[in-house]
């Protein structure tokens, strides 16, 4: 290792976190409430709860992030005063938010050194980089050293954050939906790497994620928040994804509803509503990054697009919606040539949500209700003779916000306030309002609870049911599986493989997504 050398050995080995009636307030609002969690060394401790029940707010007051007003952090059964990010990285604890934290106009491997911290005045850069490539190799993950964040998907990121932590060392990792944007296979070997390094009394992980898979699979210990309240706490293997879905809402009605499969309408595809004719896009460094991709999406039809992240999908949607120039190709949207101007979407009710909606397709510190207005503020009945009609907007972002659950202190609070899982969710609420006719999505589920993601793929096939064309691009197999009618596989910026979904087989998919099948 090539990190100087420290005046006094750091103890290490898994930390031992209890937190103690941990309380925190923002307002008049509680968002914890007396929490008691309880971390063994050396374990993967899985937290659960529905979008907003304050998962992030409690791990973000033991890295120092937030404070607490009442109540304690103890490590190792010691009291810590945890004031800042600093104090937790000394003290062991490493985090990967569910945001990314890396920095845009640094590479890869500068963003992994800068976050080691406590770095030498002068870099000797050959050295630095022949241990990150060491480093590489003991890590599931294969990442361009060179490449800029921004030419990195959200699947690439969301490794290169988990990267980050890993080279630290840390006692204690909290990981705060760590798989949303990985693939099954990838979600496995990350999980599998770090419960490894757990039980071999390296490290403790607490793990926030919204899948039973993950809790059934990797972690020995789970704990259940609800409303900001413990509710419940377990070894995994005395309890059982029906119980926990019920603790977490409360009752068992509900949590039947993440095991019910939306429901798909039988009906006959009508014309092609979508086509993408040979599309040629590059990449943010100039590279080819869709190359010459054609596909068509009809009228009462769900087609999903595969891929491991870094295909090209990201590129590919973002021309789709005029935030790419395409080099070359043609898009349709029915009987017109579609550059996705305002006015096209307006008229041909094409409608999309990107991944990262928070960063992507909302004004952060604008609120609720000014973000579901986006796309209206400008015609009638919101305007009128060019004024804005600010109550108009606020009558109708309320009427959003009760349909679709966006859990908000109010349609003006800032829209950055809300949990990730319900800036999604009024996103949607913008998107779906008018009966879309063409929808583009971009991993739709990233980081929502069992619940929203059960009610959002159905909002999803609703579309498709009630005759419109909805392309769904995913790195989520299981959620490609469950939802298109068809199924394109993207490699290499080129569809290389289409089926029929219901007789689509996973492993050859896989393979396909791999780039090892023909
Ligand atoms: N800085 C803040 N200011 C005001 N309210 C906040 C702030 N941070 C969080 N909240 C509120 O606290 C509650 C808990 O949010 P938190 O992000 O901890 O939920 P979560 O369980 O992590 O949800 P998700 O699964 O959607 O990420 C939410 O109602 C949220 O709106």
């Amino acid at each position: 290792m090539t990190a100087p050398l420290d005046p006094v050995p750091r103890p290490t080995g898994a930390l031992a976190l209890d937190t103690y009636d941990l309380t925190k307030r923002f307002g008049a609002f509680t968002a914890l409430d007396h929490v008691s969690l309880k971390v063994r060394p050396g374990t993967v401790h899985a937290l659960l709860g529905e979008n907003g029940a304050g998962k992030s707010t409690l791990v973000k007051c033991v890295v120092g992030y937030q404070r607490a007003e009442e109540g304690a952090v103890l490590l190792d059964n010691k009291e810590h005063d945890i004031a800042t990010p600093v104090v937790a990285r000394d003290l062991g604890i490493g985090m990967v938010y569910q945001h990314f934290t890396v920095v845009p106009g640094m590479t890869v491997a500068e963003n992994l050194l800068l976050a080691r911290g406590h770095l030498p005045a002068v870099i000797d850069w050959k050295k630095e980089r022949a241990a990150l490539a060491e480093f590489m190799k003991t890590t599931p993950f294969k990442l361009d050293l060179d490449a800029t964040p921004q030419e990195l998907s959200a699947g690439q990121k969301q490794k290169l954050e988990i990267l980050k932590q890993l080279l630290l060392k840390p006692r204690l990792l909290i990981l705060d939906e760590p798989t949303s944007v990985l693939t099954p296979q990838e979600a496995d070997e990350v999980l599998g790497l770090l419960r490894d390094r757990a039980h071999a009394g390296e490290c403790s992980i607490v793990l926030i994620t919204h899948k039973f898979r993950e809790v059934t699979a990797y972690a020995d210990d789970v704990s259940v928040l609800r409303k900001g309240k413990l509710v419940a706490a377990h070894r995994v293997d005395e309890t059982t994804p029906q119980q926990l879905a019920a603790e977490m809402v409360g009752g068992e009605g509900d949590a039947k509803r993440e095991f019910a499969a939306p429901q798909r309408a039988e009906r006959e595809r009508g014309e092609a509503m979508l086509q993408v004719k040979s599309l040629v896009v590059d990449g943010d460094r100039g590279q080819v990054a869709v190359a010459g991709l054609s596909v068509n999406v009809h009228a009462g039809e769900i087609v999903g697009i595969a891929g491991v992240s870094g295909n090209g999908q990201r590129e590919f949607a973002e021309a789709l919606v005029g935030q790419r120039r395409r080099v070359s190709g043609e898009v349709w949207v029915g009987t017109e040539r579609f550059a996705a101007t305002r006015a096209q979407n307006r008229r041909l009710k094409v409608r999309s949500l990107p991944e990262e909606p928070l960063r992507n397709a909302c004004v952060g510190d604008m609120s609720v209700s000014d973000n579901i207005g986006l796309r209206s503020f400008d015609v009638a009945p919101a305007s009128r003779l060019g004024w804005m009609r600010g109550r108009t907007l606020r009558e109708r972002a309320r009427k959003l916000i009760g349909e679709f659950g966006v859990k908000t202190r109010g349609e003006l609070a800032q829209i950055r306030s809300l949990s990730g899982g319900n800036v999604q969710r009024a996103v949607l609420a913008r998107e779906l309002s008018d009966d879309a006719e063409v929808l583009i999505v971009s991993n739709p589920v990233f980081g929502l609870d069992f619940a929203a993601v059960a009610e959002i793929h159905q909002r999803l096939m609703d579309v498709r049911n009630r005759g419109g064309a909805v392309l769904l691009i995913s790195e989520d197999l299981d959620e490609l599986l469950a939802l298109s009618d068809r199924i394109a596989v993207m490699s290499g910026g080129q569809v290389v493989h289409e089926t029929d979904a219901h007789q689509a087989d996973r492993n050859r998919l896989g393979a396909f997504m791999g780039g090892s099948a023909h």
